[in-house]
């Protein structure tokens, strides 16, 4: 259901099936309204950037198109190509617009209205704009407008009728004030309004398409020049906008509702930094006691270890002859290290899938309240120091989700530059809930103490390597913080949708995925090979202090690192041995699902400096942390 937006696509002519895009800044609800519009169940967070490539769906006849969220139709960013590129195509835009920011959104409604597109649009977060005192006078805004205008609570599904039964009466003005600057354009040009809306505000890729920059290159004018009249045209339009706002809107400016006290709480160091460690200790204790102690130890003890695996040994020993082509089989499928039907699936589905679910819901929570980038901002005011800009934030975080996700969400963080930091960065250092959860539990049975360590030592590194990048890397960063979401409820029904949809992804990727590692795991052992490649591997954990076994680990940390952590469940360490193989493990070299992401979005060369850098740092940190403990101990 997913078509990357082909970004410098100029109209085409010719679909049969009518479409219409939901456009419209970033957080402002497009992805529900998604949701309800088509039952296509959309991510939905409460930060900017959610979306990053767009989806479609069927909504009657038309199809129905969710794009990246963005502050105006040019091509200044992916998302904006993205975005660019499905609005240029679409039959009709439903212009989702924050109610509770109308002056910040209603500057991509003119635009759109400026470029002819017909439009209706879905007046969203009415909820919000009540319950902050303020009164926008709907009629008011569709006559000034001159397209229909639908208050709308996606959350609720309020307006959401409305809005479908309106979608037929998108429309344009005929004509607005952008017109004027169309005479300055080049003779002979051959576009329609929308483009040349986009010409006047010098959009390359458009006037490449129109030939625009040879016609002027032999003008003698640098090619764009006489058509970028961007400043004039974005000056006028926020004008615009401004006397619309003034002109419906009424009460209260949008002050200190609660959520915004707290969000300013979460913002101040003296305060934002406990309640960082409160949510740190939380976490710990749904996962690692809660969760691990009590589910997967309940699930490992009683469900896998009294029923399950001897159920299933008993049934292959009676299945199988005893004669000799059946051994290797018999190894493959029940053996003590990796046993597909034994080991393999107790691990999936009675360590990882328990802890990996609870864990999707603490942070879909997380993720619902907007709490996560602000707490990402107070804990990191040093973030630019690491040569990043506030956008990286977000990345970083859905990183803690799925670090291949999150490597497709760097196209949203500024230059070059800063996107690939942010890739090297959660290829070296972010863990992912799949690993987290796994850490989690196993960091549970040594105590929290253990637990605080384990974040210093990541945030250490995250801090390290962010230093030594954005001196290595030439260039400079740009700054751009982008708008921080407001504070909201989390809602249930889309946690756990969430959830619901991310384990699932969870269960179709690394379920197979774990069945071919056991498999090959266990020929090689089968064959003897295990034993060599443990034995080459035994000098680096020797080195960490670690027993020959962790080797086995190594071998599931290339394919994924939780495979690893969950493979640690099975070793007998001692605590401090335990809090080394850890932190090994979640910095060791990324999933090879994330490893084909960064190839696919950067290069060869940054995949394999992230990968080389992981070996590095994973056994220098390690080796490290292992000579601390002992000097402590
Ligand atoms: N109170 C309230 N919250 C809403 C409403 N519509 C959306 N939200 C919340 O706003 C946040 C953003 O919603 P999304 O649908 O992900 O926004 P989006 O426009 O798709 O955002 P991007 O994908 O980042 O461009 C989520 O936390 C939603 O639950 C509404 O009408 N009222
Ligand atoms: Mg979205």
């Amino acid at each position: 259901m997913t078509a990357s937006g082909d970004a410098d696509r100029g109209p085409t002519s010719g679909d049969a099936e009518a479409s219409a895009a939901l456009v419209g800044a970033p957080n402002a609800g497009k992805s529900v309204l998604f949701g309800r519009l088509t039952a296509e169940y959309a991510d939905v967070s409460n930060y900017p950037g959610t979306t990053v490539e767009t989806t479609a769906a069927t909504l009657g006849s038309t199809r129905l198109i969710d794009t990246p969220g963005v502050h105006g139709i040019s091509s200044f960013s992916e998302e904006e190509r993205a975005t660019r590129a499905v609005v240029l195509e679409a039959d009709a835009v439903v212009n989702v617009v924050d109610a509770t920011r109308l002056d910040r959104d209603l500057f991509v409604t003119l635009q759109l209205l400026d470029m002819g597109v017909p439009t209706v649009v879905a007046l969203n977060m009415m909820d919000e704009v009540e319950a902050d005192g303020v009164e926008i006078d709907v009629g008011a805004l569709e006559a000034t407008l001159g397209v229909p205008v639908v208050p709308t609570v996606a959350v609720t599904g309020a307006g959401v009728d409305e809005l479908r039964d309106r979608l037929p009466e998108a429309t344009a003005p005929e004509s607005t004030p952008v017109d004027a600057y169309y005479d300055a354009l080049p003779d002979g040009i051959e576009a329609g309004r929308a483009e040349k809306t986009l010409l006047v505000e010098g959009d390359e890729p458009t006037a490449r398409r129109v030939g625009a920059g040879g016609l002027a290159a032999d003008g003698g004018d640098a090619p764009l020049a006489g058509l970028g009249e961007r400043e004039a045209v974005y000056r006028e339009r926020r004008t615009r906008v401004r006397s619309v706002v003034e002109a419906v809107e009424r009460g209260p400016a949008p002050g200190r509702s609660r959520g915004g006290r707290l969000g300013d709480l979460l913002l101040r160091p003296v305060t934002g930094i406990p309640i960082a460690l409160a949510l740190l200790l939380a976490v710990f204790y749904v996962m690692g006691v809660l969760v691990a102690q009590r589910v997967v130890g309940y699930a490992e003890t009683v469900v896998f270890g009294r029923y399950y695996t001897p159920a299933v040994e008993a049934a292959v020993a009676d299945l199988l002859p005893a004669r000799g082509w059946a051994a290797p089989v018999e190894f493959l499928l029940v053996n003590d290290n990796l046993g597909l039907l034994t080991v393999t699936v107790r691990y999936t589905l009675g360590v990882l899938l328990p802890l990996v679910v609870a864990f999707y819901l603490v942070i879909g929570t997380l993720e619902d309240a907007g709490v996560l980038p602000r707490l990402a901002v107070v804990t990191d005011r040093g973030l630019d120091r690491i040569g990043l800009n506030g956008r990286a934030v977000v990345p970083l975080i859905v990183g803690v989700g799925c670090v291949t996700m999150a490597v497709v969400s760097t196209r949203m963080v500024g230059s070059r530059r800063e996107r690939l930091i942010t890739t090297a960065l959660l290829g070296l250092a972010i863990p992912c809930s799949a690993q987290i959860g796994v850490v989690a539990g196993l960091l549970a049975e040594l105590g929290v103490v253990w637990w605080g360590g384990y974040v210093a030592v990541l945030l250490g590194v995250l801090g390290a390597a962010g230093v030594v990048l954005d001196r290595t890397l030439p260039g400079r960063q740009d700054a751009l913080i982008e708008q921080l979401p407001r504070l909201r409820l989390p809602r249930p029904t889309n946690v756990a949708r969430k959830t619901a949809n991310r384990t699932a992804a969870f269960l179709g990727e690394a379920a197979p995925l774990f069945g071919v590692t056991a498999a090959a795991v266990s020929t090689l052992e089968y064959l003897g090979a295990l034993d060599a490649i443990v034995g080459a591997l035994r000098p680096l954990t020797a080195a960490l202090g670690l027993p020959a076994s962790f080797g086995e680990v190594l071998v599931l940390g290339l394919i994924r690192r939780d495979f690893a952590a969950a493979g640690m469940t099975g070793l007998t360490l001692s605590a401090s041995q335990t809090f080394v193989g850890l932190v090994v493990v979640t910095l060791f070299v990324p999933c090879i699902l994330t490893m084909a992401m960064i190839l696919r979005e950067r290069d060869a060369r940054s995949a394999l400096l992230v990968w080389v850098g992981s070996w590095v740092t994973a056994f220098a940190v390690g080796g490290g942390v292992a000579a601390a403990l002992e000097v402590i101990a």
